[in-house]
C-alpha cells in the first residue's frame, strides 16, 4: 500500500531538494555548458578545451573557484520551484492514475507520471535554462554581455520578447519529458530493489536513498544527453541562426559534427548526475519526513 501525500508538501520538499541539488552539481553543470557551446577549432588549431579537466582548470585560474559557480543565482531562484513542480506534477501525475489514495502503481505508471511532471516544469525550465546557459558561457571580458540574470531578462526581452526568453521551449520538452519519466521511474524501481527482505519502500534508509537518486539522475542524463546538447546550442546562438528551431540545429550538428557531438559534455554531465541528484533525492526525502512530522497526514 502506497501512502497519500499532499501536493504542498510534495512542493516544498521538491523545492528543498532542487536547491540541494544546484549546491552540488553547479560547478559541473558550467563546465558541461562550456563544453558544449565552445567554438568549433579552424583547421590545425587547439580546441579551447580539451575536456573537462581542462575547462575546470581554466576557469579556476581565469575566474577563480567562483568562476565554476557563475550564473548560479538564476539556478537557485529556477531550480528549486522547478524541482518544487517537478515533484508536484509528479504526484499529481501518480494522483491521476490511481483509484484510491494509497493504490500501488506499476513502473509504467510512474514513468508516466514522470512525463507529465516534465511537462509541468518546461514553463520554467525554458526560460531558466535559456540564462542560465547565456550567463554560463561568459568566461571574460570580451564575451561578457549580460551583467546578471536580471540585466540578461531585461535584454532578451528588449531584443525579442517573450519569444526570445522562450527560446527552446520545443528542445526542453524533448529533453524533459521522456527524461523525467526515465528519471522517477529509476529512482522507485531502485528504491524497491534494494529494499532489504521485509522492508517496504517507505522504510528509508540514507544509503538507499543516495544510491536510488544518484542512479536515477545517471539514468535520467542517458536520456537527456542528446537533446540537451540541441537545447544548449539553440538557446546560446546567435537571434536569426537557426529558424526552424531545434530542427535546424540537429540538421546542422549531423551535417557538420556528426552524431558524436550529440555527446558534447556527457563527462561532466555524468559527473554531476550522480552526487547532485543523490542531494536532491535525499533532501527530498529528508523535508517530507520533516514535513510529515510537522504535520501529519490523515491517513
Ligand atoms: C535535465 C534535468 O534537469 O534533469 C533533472 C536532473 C538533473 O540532473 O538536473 C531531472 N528532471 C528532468 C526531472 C528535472
Amino acid at each position: 500500500m502506497g501512502k497519500k501525500v499532499s501536493p504542498v508538501k510534495d512542493f516544498l520538499a521538491g523545492g528543498f531538494g532542487g536547491a540541494c541539488l544546484v549546491f552540488v552539481g553547479h560547478p559541473l553543470d558550467t563546465i558541461k555548458v562550456r563544453l558544449q557551446t565552445m567554438p568549433r577549432p579552424a583547421p590545425g588549431q587547439k580546441p579551447l578545451y580539451a575536456g573537462t579537466w581542462d575547462c575546470a582548470m581554466q576557469t579556476v585560474r581565469k575566474e577563480g573557484f567562483f568562476g565554476l559557480y557563475k550564473g548560479m543565482a538564476a539556478p537557485l531562484t529556477g531550480v528549486s520551484p522547478m524541482f518544487a513542480i517537478c515533484f508536484l506534477g509528479f504526484g499529481i501525475g501518480k494522483k491521476l492514475q490511481q483509484k484510491h489514495p494509497t493504490d500501488d502503481l506499476t513502473y509504467l505508471q510512474y514513468w508516466n507520471a514522470g512525463m507529465l511532471s516534465g511537462v509541468f516544469t518546461t514553463v520554467i525550465m525554458t526560460p531558466g535554462e535559456r540564462i542560465k546557459c547565456l550567463l554560463q558561457i561568459q568566461a571574460d571580458a570580451h564575451t561578457k554581455k549580460y551583467a546578471g540574470p536580471i540585466d540578461c531578462i531585461k535584454q532578451l526581452y528588449r531584443e525579442g520578447g517573450i519569444r526570445s526568453i522562450y527560446r527552446g521551449t520545443c528542445a526542453t520538452l524533448l529533453r524533459d519529458v521522456p527524461a523525467s519519466g526515465m528519471y522517477f521511474m529509476s529512482y522507485e524501481w531502485l528504491q524497491h530493489v534494494l529494499a532489504p527482505e521485509g522492508a517496504s519502500r517507505s522504510d528509508l534508509s540514507v544509503g538507499r536513498t543516495l544510491l536510488a537518486g544518484g542512479m536515477a539522475g545517471v539514468f535520467n542524463w542517458c536520456v537527456a544527453i542528446g537533446p540537451d546538447v540541441l537545447k544548449s546550442r539553440l538557446q546560446t546562438a546567435p537571434e536569426g541562426t537557426y529558424p526552424n528551431g531545434v530542427r535546424d540545429v540537429f540538421r546542422h550538428v549531423m551535417k557538420e559534427e556528426g552524431p558524436r557531438a550529440l555527446f558534447r559534455g556527457l563527462t561532466p554531465v555524468m559527473l554531476r548526475a550522480f552526487p547532485a541528484n543523490a542531494a536532491c533525492f535525499m533532501g527530498y526525502e529528508m523535508a517530507m519526513k520533516f514535513l510529515h512530522w510537522l504535520v501529519p497526514d490523515k491517513s
